[in-house]
């Protein structure tokens, strides 16, 4: 979930007037349907932005827009090593104590339109989890299978695994 989130992030509309990086953001800017776009930033800006604001003028027929994308990154932010310390690493001991600092791990995303699905989505992949480790030991096919993300992140070629049932 911090490594590889499923959702790369999602765009917000500016409810006031403020200013990031130098940019001036006024109230009511929003998205533009560029997601693509987006994601490509993420990629391209992962260890240096975690929240991308970036002025586009694309083309369409006759017309010129101008658009602004206020674009939260799950992807990005979970990389950033002013957050998490070898950002890298897997390594759920820090996920200990506290944990992160509130809004630096969001695979759900947060505030007000956080994923409504959260709590039941845990509890399903720990279902599956629980059931998977109590009857099996279980092997990956392909060791250091990729992860590609088109846009979400998957398995390169399906995440084959071996069962072997536990005896008794
Ligand atoms: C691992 C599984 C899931 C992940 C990683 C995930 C992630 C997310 C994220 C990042 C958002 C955007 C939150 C934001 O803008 O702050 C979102 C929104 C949403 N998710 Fe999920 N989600 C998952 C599973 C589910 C499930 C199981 C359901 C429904 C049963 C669900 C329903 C929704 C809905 C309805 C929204 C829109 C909420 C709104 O805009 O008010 N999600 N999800």
């Amino acid at each position: 979930m911090r490594l590889a989130p499923p959702l790369q992030g999602g765009f917000r509309e500016a409810i006031n007037d403020f200013i990031f990086n130098g940019f001036f953001i006024p109230k009511g800017w929003k998205v533009c349907i560029y997601e693509q776009l987006a994601y490509w930033f993420n990629y391209q800006n992962s260890t240096t932005l975690n929240t991308i604001i970036s002025s586009l003028v694309f083309r369409t027929l006759n017309w010129i827009y101008i658009c602004v994308q206020l674009y939260w990154s799950a992807n990005s932010t979970h990389k950033s090593g002013q957050y998490f310390s070898e950002p890298e690493k897997f390594d759920p001991s820090r996920f200990e104590g506290g944990g992160p600092a509130p809004y630096t791990f969001v695979p759900f995303g947060g505030g007000p339109r956080m994923c409504p699905g959260k709590e039941y989505a845990r509890l399903e992949i720990l279902v599956f989890m629980h059931h998977l480790v109590k009857r099996f030991r279980f092997e990956k096919l392909i060791p250091d299978e990729k992860i590609v993300v088109d846009p979400m992140p998957i398995p390169a070629k399906g995440l084959p695994v071996r069962l072997f049932p536990h005896k008794g």
